[in-house]
């Protein structure tokens, strides 16, 4: 990944991800990718919180927010058995309650000529505590236990989406980078353009004492392409439920069918055929228990559109409240995505 053995995301407009096993269209929203780019350093760090726990040393939210978020705090930083540090829900939590958010310590430009160099300049002319708060991250590529700069923003590089929208910026938040993996997240982040802020979104109901995870991937691929997306990517062998099931076929099965009409849905031009795709997709979503609402979300755009390019005006409705009811989930109640979602609802009368 490093040097450069990596694939470089193909950021096209609002849809297109690189995946290990070939290029697979997605929109803007589901490309949960962490993939490096070359990097600009647009924000630097506000102020730092620091707590121990388990003998290490965890440094918690920044920004102007951190004392109403530490008030409130739904979740911690542990230590999680093989995964090194993780998030754990304090609260038990109900899909579309947001966990936290943040303000990235870094920003960087995917598309930027930019060079590592620097990135590594502007690190160098931050605050000694706020270097030290980033090199204390995870870095998948480190040697000999040595980190790097490049390895930590590799790891942990996350896209600001804006649903729907391009995106060629990447942040690096000091708690979402602490979110582990799972083929199956109970949580999703949103990258709110106003406030310039991550936020985390249960995706369903969350016990208390639950690790909080996101998906690193795109999570529509067989098990075997997902560990080895994982591996080739971030270093790690992925045990989560669903990769620890024993019968996997049926799953698998499910979501090779989900990666392939996803793809279709942004190739076919017939109205009729995009609604019939994002219905069978809807219907895989549920067999296969998909906790992420941003799936349901991108099934449900191509679905309203269809449904008013054919003048369906049974369907269209149900698509808005369903994106509606999704939207709310994923991106919380003021993002714009949500607002066009009420919009489309309240065109209805609904
Ligand atoms: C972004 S960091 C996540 C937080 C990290 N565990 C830490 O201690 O800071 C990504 C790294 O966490 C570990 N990781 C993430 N998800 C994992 C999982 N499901 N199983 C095992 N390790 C995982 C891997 O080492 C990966 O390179």
């Amino acid at each position: 990944m490093i040097d450069g053995t990596v694939k470089q995301p193909l950021l096209s407009a609002t849809t297109r991800c690189n995946f290990a096993s070939g290029v697979r269209p997605a929109p803007a929203v589901l490309c949960k990718r962490r993939w490096p780019g070359s990097w600009h350093v647009a924000l630097t760090a506000p102020g730092l919180l620091v707590t121990r726990r388990s003998g290490r040393k965890h440094l918690l939210s920044a920004g102007p927010r951190a004392t109403e978020l530490e008030e409130e705090r739904r979740y911690c930083i542990e230590e999680v058995d093989g995964k090194g540090l993780g998030v754990i829900a304090k609260l038990s939590l109900e899909a579309g309650d947001l966990v936290f958010a943040e303000t990235p310590q870094l920003t960087f430009e995917t598309d930027s000529s930019q060079s590592m160099q620097k990135v590594k300049e502007e690190f160098q002319r931050m605050p000694s505590a706020v270097k030290e708060e980033i090199m204390s991250l995870e870095d998948a590529w480190s040697s000999r236990g040595r980190k790097t700069l490049r390895g930590i923003i590799e790891t942990n590089g996350i896209e600001c989406e804006t649903t729907g929208r391009s995106c060629n910026t990447k942040a690096v938040c000091l708690n979402l980078s602490r979110l582990n993996h799972s083929c199956n997240a109970n949580c999703d982040y949103s990258w709110n353009e106003r406030d310039q802020q991550m936020e985390i979104y249960a995706q369903t109901a969350i016990s208390e004492g639950e690790e909080l995870c996101i998906s690193y991937i795109d999570i529509r691929e067989p098990r075997q392409v997902r560990q080895q997306m994982l591996q080739d990517n971030w270093q790690f062998r992925c045990s989560c439920s669903k990769c620890s099931m024993r019968l996997h076929s049926a799953s698998d099965k499910r979501r090779l069918r989900m990666g392939e009409l996803s793809a279709l849905l942004y190739s076919s031009r017939s109205s009729a055929r995009k609604l019939r795709i994002a219905k069978k997709l809807l219907k895989l979503y549920k067999e296969e228990d998909f906790a992420m609402k941003s799936y349901k979300l991108e099934a449900c755009q191509f679905g309203y559109d269809s449904a008013l390019e054919l003048g369906d005006i049974d369907t269209a409705p149900r698509f808005a409240r369903l994106g509606l009811r999704c939207s709310l989930i994923c991106h919380g109640r003021n993002h714009d995505t949500t607002k066009e979602w009420m919009d489309a609802v309240q065109a209805w009368g609904s």
